[in-house]
């Protein structure tokens, strides 16, 4: 018996009220009792009232809740429940009840209080039956599907209509990314127009279409795009820093043909000294290229051999276009020596190459589609009230939607790659599917895939630094909170929602991949705080790194050319019809501007890294870890911002405050 104050939060975003009723049940491990109100939630607002209640309840366990429609169903987003308790000669208790959902329909919901995980053993089995009806119901409602054979599994849905009011853009989300694609497809019919009886025969060109959505960087790389150094840089901090490797031999496919043993000799002492770089996009060797309109496009596999300068600069040595076959036993290699259109063309080649794993193996596969297996494993194996699930939920916060918008308008039939990308049509299928067989544990924990790579301690390499920085701080954020939970190794092994989790990414999600290093169980805090840590980086600050600079970097188009319509040179004969002839149209080029301006625009209503406000945690400890992370992170901010002052291009995809806390573009 006690009186208690009762506050209901409802959500801030726009129809998070409803008109239908709420009504409340406390339950205590001795008994419940249902609070005779029937409210109606109002958008951001906290509702406070307070009850007597002569029963004897016990620790509060549980706050049921049901939404009482009579004619009109009106969804209610609530935020929190929180009770204090008073009782006889003991000071105030606060109890917080998390939600965070939507409340639909008129079926009664469980919320545990925030502790209920620490105390499930002394329950009476009570969390343990919620946990499992719970699970019951998100198993029903998150489903798997193989979209295409042999890339990872996705989430049921075939279109963002089908995903659970949970996973869906909250309004203000769904109202900016609708009010940005029809600006885009504004944008390209003027630019049609406008284009519609000019010339398209020289690289200034694209000038025309040179306008609407783009950066301060953006406007750079129409003045420097030709510059090597400019060319070098973009593949240790542009959009893709994913591929460069430090050379460890010349690479065997690298023939160097009679009489240009002076480039081998280069070559073989840049290797010696330990500054020889790699960048190898064999992974296109074959892949069917794409038909656009009728026109046969073309693709290359290219060869990219650089050289780290003393002073930082990555500059470019020798591109070999396409891999040593039967029909070309020694490729031609194109040198920084050759005429300037021939050399230009062969860069343009390495960039198109550079767009296609950028785009599919980098960003979509290794951030965009690893999150939606995160996100889908978490709701079908992870309770409300688990740890993991609180430590994660919110870096998954809209990534299902965007991934299945993805699915229904950039890569599906007919959809924007096929469009305008030379990979589309079916070969971009395919380059998902191999890059898939090559997707390893390590390639997603930056100190483990930079040191792979060669690009620790590269004073250069800007991305590798701050990758390496924020893993680490992430890193301290998770063992915080694993360390609150898990107080030996053993509870870890004898968790059967977090192994079973672990076993539905490794071999359900991702198809079984522990043969690529992913593991099938965790055995001790360590090895769960590399598993989550790796899993929250990839949704923040990996993806950062490679959605962000879309803006800057590809929307001068010459710079990262989305297809190309002719075969790659044979010759050294390049002329500029030939560039030209071999660069996007006009209608390909507009594509490829609105895309990559409707993908890296900041987002208005983004959630920085680590800034969510939803109250999942409770009490100091975990309070305590969250406010060291932010902590961490404005430090490195500081540090960022400090270092780019001195730089003449910053660094700027992965300082805090412009990492986005989850993937939701
Ligand atoms: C010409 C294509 C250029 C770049 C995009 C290529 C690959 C995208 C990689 C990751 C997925 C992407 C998510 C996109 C989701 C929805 C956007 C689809 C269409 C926008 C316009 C519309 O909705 O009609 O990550 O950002
Ligand atoms: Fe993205």
């Amino acid at each position: 018996m006690g009186r208690y104050r009762v506050r209901v939060a409802t959500g801030n975003s726009a129809f998070s009220g409803s008109n239908n009723q709420v009504q409340l049940w406390l339950v205590g491990l001795r008994a419940e009792v249902e609070l005779g109100l029937r409210l109606r939630p109002a958008r951001g607002q906290m509702e406070d009232f307070e009850v007597d209640v002569s029963e004897d309840l016990g620790p509060l366990q549980f706050v049921k809740l049901r939404k009482i429609h009579l004619l009109i169903k009106d969804a209610w987003f609530c935020n929190h429940i929180t009770v204090w308790v008073f009782e006889q000669s003991m000071e105030e208790k606060e109890i917080v009840f998390p939600c965070y959902r939507w409340v639909e329909g008129d079926g009664i919901i469980c919320l545990p209080e925030t502790t209920a995980w620490m105390i499930r053993n002394e329950s009476q089995g009570l969390f343990q039956k919620h946990q499992e009806e719970e699970l019951k119901a998100r198993r029903t409602l998150y489903g798997w599907v193989s979209w295409k054979k042999g890339i990872p599994l996705s989430v049921a849905a075939a279109s963002e209509k089908d995903l659970p009011l949970d996973a869906r853009f909250h309004e203000e989300k769904k109202v900016d990314f609708e009010r940005t694609r029809v600006v885009g497809v504004t944008e390209i019919a003027l630019k049609r127009l406008y284009t519609l009886l000019s010339s398209w025969n020289s690289l200034e060109d694209f000038d025309q279409i040179f306008w609407g959505g783009k950066s301060a960087l953006a406007k750079r790389v129409r003045l420097s795009w030709k510059d090597d150094d400019f060319f070098g840089y973009q593949f240790l901090n542009g959009v893709n820093p994913t591929l460069l490797r430090k050379s460890s031999s010349l690479p065997t496919r690298l023939v160097i043909p009679p009489g240009t043993e002076d480039l081998k000799a280069q070559l073989e002492r840049k290797l010696q000294e330990g500054c020889l770089f790699e960048v190898d996009f064999s992974l296109l060797a074959g892949i069917q290229a794409n038909v656009i309109q009728g026109e046969r496009q073309h693709l290359a596999a290219p060869l990219l051999m650089l050289k780290m300068e003393p002073d930082g600069k990555l500059l470019p040595m020798v591109i070999q276009l396409q891999l040593p076959g039967s029909d070309s036993p020694v490729p031609p290699l194109f040198l920084p020596s050759d005429p300037s259109l021939t050399w230009l063309l062969a860069k343009a080649w390495v960039k198109n190459s550079d767009f296609q794993l950028h785009e599919l193996q980098a960003h979509l596969l290794k951030t965009h589609l690893m999150a939606e297996v995160f996100a889908v494993a978490t709701m079908r194996c992870l309770p409300g009230m688990h740890p993991i699930f609180k430590l994660l939920i919110p870096h998954l916060r809209y990534t299902l939607e965007i991934n299945t918008r993805a699915r229904t308008k950039l890569i599906s039939n007919g959809g924007f790659f096929d469009q305008a990308v030379n990979t589309g049509g079916g070969g971009h299928l395919d380059v998902l599917r191999r890059a898939t067989t090559c997707l390893t544990y390590r390639s997603l924990c930056p100190p483990d895939d930079l040191a792979d790579r060669g690009l620790l301690g590269v004073p250069s390499a800007f991305y590798a630094h701050d990758a390496v920085r924020l893993w680490d701080i992430i890193s301290r954020y998770v063992q915080g909170i694993v360390q609150l939970h898990y107080l030996e190794d053993e509870v870890v092994r004898s968790d059967p929602e977090l192994q079973a989790w672990c076993r539905e990414i490794t071999e359900i999600g991702l198809c079984k991949a522990q043969e690529r290093g992913f593991p099938v169980s965790f055995q001790s805090r360590d090895e769960l705080c590399h598993f989550v840590t790796m899993c929250i980086f990839t949704c923040t600050a990996q993806h950062s790194a490679v959605n962000q600079g879309q803006l800057d970097w590809y929307t001068w188009v010459p710079n990262a050319p989305c297809t190309m319509r002719q075969p790659p040179p044979t010759t050294k004969d390049v002329t500029l019809e030939m560039v030209m002839a071999t660069m996007p149209n006009v209608h390909q080029a507009c594509i490829q501007m609105t895309i990559s301006w409707h993908l890296g625009r900041f987002q208005p209503d983004m959630v920085p890294l680590g800034h969510h406000k939803e109250q999942y945690f409770s009490g100091p400890g975990p309070q305590a870890v969250l406010n060291r992370f932010q902590e961490d992170l404005y430090t490195l901010e500081r540090e960022i911002v400090a270092r780019n002052e001195s730089l003449d291009l910053p660094y700027e995809y992965l300082k805090p405050s412009r990492i986005e806390n989850s993937i939701t573009i």
